[in-house]
This record gives C-alpha cells, structure tokens and sequence, in this order.
C-alpha cells in the first residue's frame, strides 16, 4: 500500500475554517434576540448606542458635603470655613437645591444640588449635622461624578462583535437595555460511532461507553455553539447514513462533529458511508488527530474526527473550536497560548506536530508534560489543563527550555 504525504496542520486548519466559514463573514451569522440575564458569553450582532447617559444625574463621589466651592476656599485646619446643614441627601433622595451659604450632607452616588459645584469628603470634616467645620478647600467639580461623564447619549457602549461578560452585561443593565441582538449559538450534532458502545457494557463483551459524545457535546458548549443532540450508532453504513440524512433534514444543525470510523480497518463507517458522500479523508501529520475528515453533505459542515477520546479532543482543539468561533465572529478564536518552562525533558516528534497533555503552573511559569503521548489516556487529559505544542524535528528539549503552550483554563 502506498503512503500519501501527510496533509499539515496548517492546511487542515484553513480547511475546517474554510467549510464552517459563511460567505459575508460572521456578519451574515445568524441572529437572534435573547433577554439580557441570559446573554452572558453571547456575541453581540449589532452595536448598542446608549440612549440615556451614565450617570444619569450628576452626583456625588464621596460621602461629604455639597458645597459651592467658592465658599470653602481657603479653607485649612487653621482657618476651617463653618457652614450651617441645611438638611441630608441620602443617595436615591430627588434633586435638590442649595441655598447660598449652607451646605447639605451628602452621601455617594446621591444628586448633587442645583447650586452645589463641589464635595468635601466627611474625613477633613467635623462630622457635624447642625454645622459643620471644613478644614481643606475643594476646587469645583471635586467629587462630583456629572451626567454623561461615564456614557454619553449617543456613545457606541459596545460594538457588533462584543461577548457579553460581566461588565458588558452590567452597563446594558444600567442602560435599562433588557435584550440584545446577539449572533445565534452554533448548533451542533455530535454522532459517536462504533459497535462497540454500549449504555451499560456487559463483562467480556468488549463494549464500552461513549465517551465522545459527552467529551464533544461540551466542547461544543464550550466553544459558544449548541450540542443540539448526541447521538451514537453502530458500524452499519445504511444505519450511519439514515440517521445522518434524517438529522440533516430537520435544516436544523450547522456541523455534524461524528468521531470514529475514519482510519484504515474493515468496519470504518464514517469513512465508508461519507467517502462516496463528497468527504475526504485525509491524514494530518499531528499525533494525536492523524486520520480526519471534512466537508459538505447537502451543504452541511462535516467535521469527522478519530474515535480515540484523546485524539478526538485534541483534533477539536486544533481545528473546531477555532473554526467555530471564528465563524460567529467570536472575537477570540484561539487559545491563549503561552510560553512555559519546561520541568522535564521533552523530544518532539521527527515529522509530526504533537500535543502534549500537561499542567501549567501560571505562577512559576512552568508546564509539566501529563501522561504518556499515546492516544488513549483520557483519564491523563481529565487531569491536564493545557497542551504542550511541538513542533516536529525541533531536537531533545530540555528542563527549563520553554516551549508554546495552550491554556485550556482560559476562554
Ligand atoms: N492500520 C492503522 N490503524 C490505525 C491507524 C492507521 O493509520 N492505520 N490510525 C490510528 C490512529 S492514529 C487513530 S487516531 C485511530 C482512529 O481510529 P478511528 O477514528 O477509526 O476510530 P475507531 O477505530 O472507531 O476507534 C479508535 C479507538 O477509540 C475508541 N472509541 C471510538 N469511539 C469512542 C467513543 N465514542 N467513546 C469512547 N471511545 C471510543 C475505540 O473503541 C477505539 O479504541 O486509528 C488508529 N488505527
Ligand atoms: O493520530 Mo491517532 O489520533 O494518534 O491516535
């Protein structure tokens, strides 16, 4: 049998984006309208202009005394300036006024007075309720927060393109905004094959769970798409491709992620069923993630990733995730990568890009490799938080030589 050149990483990448990319970019994504409690981490579609301004009074920054300004200059510990209080102003009290020659206590976030210019914090104060003795001079505006200053009537708050976190969120709060026009979840169907899952595996039957669905399906929702179903079905081509054409029927799913079925056994039937179909099926020169496929089924993105959990998860990382957020004009499709302090020592692989599983101490600085390359340690991936990147030929690495590393913990 002869042996194709391995595809790169790089070409498969541009790939992958390629299919899930639509035509006018992640401006033609589509949309949707979500109240704002339940739009965190959603993608603004189009940009929000304030309608009122923050704040929306102008009030105070401090808990003090209203002042003009001009009556406490020259004020020292020496010479304090004495005014009578005219009354308090607690904060959500109305707009008041103030008469010349009197103060009003003041407290923060409370509308300054008509009149007032100025605050002086309570602590170069007396303290006093009838009158009060101030000891330093504030120039006008001192602790005073105007209307507008934050936002003004008018201001782009946040641009088509924005994920909602908190701070976003909050000041839409503020605005009274209390639904966003945000770019629709990418919905995914994830399909798991291979006879040999099963719900409950019996002893000696050579059945086990399905561990791709769960791990993809909240990948997926990691990513900022939706699993709409997971699904897993045995190694039957007709079966395989019922399920698929009823599910693509619905015009429901935006990429059908499937995992397994796509090397060179007898039963692959991914590879059987989608190969006539228009998928190709390539081999990427990356360990894990070696054997992948991709492209269009009644013009529906078709990501096929290996069946082994370590290299379906991986090949996620490397060609999904970044596709798909990229699609929907998320507006950080990659990783953070860092660089990290090996604390062991480390040898790339001669011709192949490899990801190592491994923990990165964000302290120190340091990544420790985290369990063997092979392709088959879940249970080492559950206990990792990034992913060591080699590049292939690079040469023994040694403890303390820094390498690229992803950090899975970060968004
Ligand atoms: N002769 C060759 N054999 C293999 C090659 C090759 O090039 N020549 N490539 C190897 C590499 S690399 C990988 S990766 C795997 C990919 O295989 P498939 O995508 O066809 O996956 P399966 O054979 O169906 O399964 C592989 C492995 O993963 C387990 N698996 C599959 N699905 C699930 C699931 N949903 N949950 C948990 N575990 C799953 C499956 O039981 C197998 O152990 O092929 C190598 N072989
Ligand atoms: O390329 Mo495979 O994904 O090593 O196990």
């Amino acid at each position: 049998m002869s042996t194709p050149a391995l595809r790169s990483v790089a070409d498969h990448q541009r790939h992958v984006a390629g299919l899930l990319a639509r035509a006018g970019g992640p401006d033609a994504w589509p949309t949707e309208t979500v109240p704002l409690d339940n739009a965190r981490g959603r993608v603004l579609a189009e940009p929000v202009l304030a309608a009122e301004p923050l704040p929306s009074f102008d009030n105070s920054g401090m808990d003090g005394y209203a002042v003009r300004a001009a009556e406490v200059d020259g004020a020292s510990p020496d010479t304090p300036v004495r005014l009578p209080v005219a009354g308090d102003v607690p904060a959500g009290a109305p707009v008041g006024e103030l008469a010349p020659g009197t103060t009003v206590r003041i407290m923060t976030g409370a509308p300054v007075p008509r009149g007032a210019d100025a605050v002086v914090e309570v602590e170069v104060t007396d303290g006093g309720t009838e009158t009060v003795s101030i000891t330093e001079a504030r120039t006008t505006g001192s602790f005073v927060r105007p209307a507008g200053s934050d936002v003004a009537v008018g201001d782009e708050v946040l641009a088509a393109g924005a994920v909602l976190g908190a701070a976003q969120v909050g000041v839409l709060a503020a605005l009274g905004v209390r639904q966003v026009v945000v770019r629709r979840r990418p919905r995914v169907l994830v399909v798991s094959t291979g006879s040999e899952l099963a719900e409950e595996p019996l002893a000696g039957s050579g059945q086990i769970r399905d561990a791709n669905g769960a791990l993809l399906a909240t990948a997926v929702e990691d990513a900022g798409g939706i699993a709409v179903r997971k699904l897993w079905v045995e190694d039957d081509v007709p079966t395989f491709l019922a399920l698929l054409d009823d599910e693509l029927a619905s015009g429901e799913v935006d990429l059908v992620l499937t995992s397994g079925g796509v090397s060179a056994g007898a039963y692959e039937v991914v590879k059987d069923g989608l190969g006539p179909r228009g998928i190709e099926f390539v081999k990427v020169a990356m360990q894990p993630g070696m054997p992948q496929g991709s492209g269009l089924v009644d013009g529906v993105p078709v990501v096929c990733l290996p069946g082994n959990p370590v290299s379906a998860l991986t090949s996620f990382e490397v060609f999904v995730r970044p596709a798909l957020r990229a699609a929907f004009g998320h507006p950080v499709p990659a990783r953070a990568v860092v660089r990290a302090a090996l604390t062991e020592p480390l040898t790339p692989l001669p011709h192949k890009r490899q990801w190592r599983r491994a923990r990165l101490d964000r302290t120190a600085g340091t990544v420790t490799p985290w369990g063997p390359p092979g392709s088959g340690f879940l249970g080492w991936f559950a206990g990792a938080d990034a992913l060591i990147d080699l590049q292939p030929g690079t040469g023994p690495l040694a403890p303390g030589d820094t390498v690229e590393v992803w950090d899975l913990a970060l968004s």
